[in-house]
């Protein structure tokens, strides 16, 4: 599950000691922009010693290194691949296919170098600018280690030339093309970050939209963002109990040769059954 993906400042040791006992389902540690260009160095030795060191429970951790059209990308890299807690990478910036690959043979390098398999490590890619989404298919194909394509809504909104509306209607085409690159490719589409942290009914409302949309998560910057999100990601007990209703009723029409039947007024055939067996899977594993 990656409902929700929190970002810890690379820099501050108080976020990165405490940040997976909130419960999100995967942290990301921060070399990228939460940290100032004078801290980059620190940063870096700071989250090395803390993948060595740290509690993680069964949280699923990345780290998001710096572009490589920056000098500390390779550095990043060397500094976090040996460490075995770590789960993937998440990559900002990524242009195209070109970006993943080469990323991709400096971490194969690394993984060899370090005594570990190679290929251990995912991908999260960020795609920040109209040129990466657009290219937003080629790059969810360009490696086996991608596991989930991610709009860069801050940075999308500066390469686009506008800015942040209440309903992100700016963000609109960018999230519904990469929901569908991402499942063309088969990986997981995830969401970009919900900056107005005391805005409940507002995180509540995007969240619900992206859902509907077809995301299976969202990035999120503070621990307050957690719950609201999970309330929406995991399947309630209605819904829980409408799913398996479809699937007994489907199990009993195909034993009679029936390949629909009516479920409370509603045709139920092979893909509404499709779509209860993933409530049953979200469910079980939320
Ligand atoms: C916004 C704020 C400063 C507010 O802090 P404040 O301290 O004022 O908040 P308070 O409410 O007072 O915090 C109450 C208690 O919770 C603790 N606490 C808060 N946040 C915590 C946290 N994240 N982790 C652990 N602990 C946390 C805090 O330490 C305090 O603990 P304590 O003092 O002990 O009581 C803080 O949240 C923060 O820095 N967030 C992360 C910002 C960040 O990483 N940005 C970069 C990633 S996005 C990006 O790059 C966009 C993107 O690239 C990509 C994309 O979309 O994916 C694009 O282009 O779109
Ligand atoms: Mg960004």
């Amino acid at each position: 599950m990656r409902r929700t993906m929190l970002y810890l400042p690379g820099n501050n040791p108080n976020m990165l000691t405490r940040g997976y006992l909130f419960g999100s389902d995967g942290i990301i540690l921060d070399l990228e922009d939460a940290v100032a260009m004078v801290e980059k160095d620190t940063a870096r030795i700071l989250v090395s010693k803390y993948l060595q060191q740290g509690e993680f429970g069964d949280c699923y951790v990345s780290v998001r290194i710096n572009g490589i059209d920056t000098e500390y990308w390779k550095d990043d890299l060397a500094a976090i691949v040996p460490n075995k807690r770590l789960d993937g990478i998440r990559v900002p910036k990524v242009e195209d296919e070109n970006t993943v690959k080469i990323i991709d043979e400096e971490l194969s390098r690394l993984e060899e170098q370090n005594g570990l398999p190679v290929g251990k490590l995912s991908l999260h890619c960020l795609l920040e600018t109209a040129h990466g989404i657009w290219n937003a298919y080629e790059i969810a194909k360009a490696s086996p280690r991608i596991e989930a394509i991610i709009p860069g809504g801050e940075d999308l909104r500066a390469d686009l030339k506008t800015n942040r509306s209440d309903d992100s209607t700016e963000l609109e085409w960018a999230r519904r093309m990469l929901v569908f690159a991402a499942r063309a490719a088969g990986v997981e589409p995830l969401d970009t970050v919900f900056a107005r942290i005391t805005d409940d009914e507002g995180l509540r409302k995007e969240t619900e939209f992206i859902k509907q949309l077809g995301f299976s998560g969202k990035s999120i910057i503070h621990p307050n963002q957690i719950k609201i999100i999970h309330d929406i990601f995991t399947p309630t007990e209605q819904e829980i109990a409408k799913a398996q209703k479809i699937i007994a009723a489907a199990k009993e029409a195909a034993a009679r040769g029936q390949g629909a039947v009516t479920v409370d007024g509603k045709m139920v055939d092979i893909p509404v059954v499709k779509r209860a067996e993933y409530t049953l899977v979200r469910a079980g594993l939320a």
